[in-house]
């Protein structure tokens, strides 16, 4: 079978690069375009000798359309303003778009949805396989605990992240939220500062801390009377997100159009 041709988008960032080693790697995926913002230097950059590889041919360049009239598929890791402008393109080409672009307002997560009766999405604010596994235990915990156990979700990264919570650190709000049957819109606490008032019970609470080059570190702590239970996973090295990416790419070529999640991809939805 002929293998699948990627673009990897934001290929001068640090997801980019890390996506296109992980497709140099790989017997089943080959690199079909590289996508920069319009005004980076990299433009016209060899995008393997940008990953730390011998040179591919593969320049970098701003034109999407261009690029993509003979691949199969994006792996998206930019910023929520390219994802966005790459959605359209993405399913007017009838592409496979892995999204994993995080600091999407509910907005921006409605038009990705509202194109995938044409397109096929998949999309994750982590696309590792620990993380999406913590995301089912967290539900079924949180199911099983009642409100006499706080829920408080802190994560850590890298000092060069921009958006906080992390999408990490939403996705697993939203896994403890489905597990006790409440809306995370509703029952949030983000950003405490000052004279903040007692805890509102109920509301899953959320903390960011960001430093030094950490890859992604995430804990949902349940906090009861006279004891605390904490899940957690920690990244070691983003390769994982970028192997994630790829599988999720691999599993959605052919499939037919429709919003999926790694949950989807991992088989994960009947865990428990
Ligand atoms: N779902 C997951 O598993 C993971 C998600 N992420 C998310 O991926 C995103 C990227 O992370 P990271 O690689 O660390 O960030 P970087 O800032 O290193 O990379 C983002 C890249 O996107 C480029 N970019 C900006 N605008 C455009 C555009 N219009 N078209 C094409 N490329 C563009 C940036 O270029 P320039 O610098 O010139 O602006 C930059 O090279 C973040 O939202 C992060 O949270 C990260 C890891 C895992
Ligand atoms: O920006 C990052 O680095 C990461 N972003 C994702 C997030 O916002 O959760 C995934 C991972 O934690 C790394």
């Amino acid at each position: 079978m002929s293998k699948m041709r990627l673009i990897v988008a934001g290929a001068g960032g640090r997801m980019g690069r890390a996506l296109v080693r992980a497709i140099a790697d790989s017997d089943g995926a080959v690199l079909a375009g590289a996508l920069e913002a319009p005004t980076s230097d990299l433009i016209g950059k060899d995008a393997g000798v940008l990953a730390g590889l011998p040179a591919n041919g593969i320049k970098l360049s701003a034109d999407l359309w261009a690029m993509s009239a003979d691949a199969d598929g994006i792996l998206d890791f930019t910023v929520p303003a390219a994802t966005i402008a790459n959605v359209a393109i993405a399913a007017e080409r009838g592409l496979v778009h892995v999204v994993g672009t995080t600091g999407l307002s509910s907005s921006d997560d409605a038009v990705i949805k509202s194109v995938t009766k044409r397109a096929i999405v998949v999309q994750s604010g982590n696309m590792s396989l620990g993380v999406n596994l913590l995301a089912a235990l967290v539900r079924q915990v949180a199911k099983s605990l009642d409100t006499g156990f706080d829920i408080e979700i802190l994560e850590m990264h890298h000092k060069h992240k921009v958006d906080a919570p992390s999408g990490t650190a939403l996705m697993l709000g939203r896994a403890a939220a489905d597990g006790r049957g409440i809306s995370l819109e509703d029952h949030s606490a983000r950003g405490r500062d000052g004279i903040t008032g007692a805890r509102r019970s109920g509301d899953i609470g959320f903390a960011s801390l960001r430093g030094g080059t950490a890859a992604g570190d995430h804990s949902v702590i349940f906090a009861g009377p006279s004891e605390r239970l904490v899940l957690s996973h920690q990244a070691e090295d983003r390769m994982i997100f970028a192997h994630g990416a790829l599988k999720a790419a691999l599993w959605a070529h052919g499939k037919p159009p429709g919003y999926y999640t790694m949950d989807d991809v991992l088989g994960l939805k009947d865990l428990f």
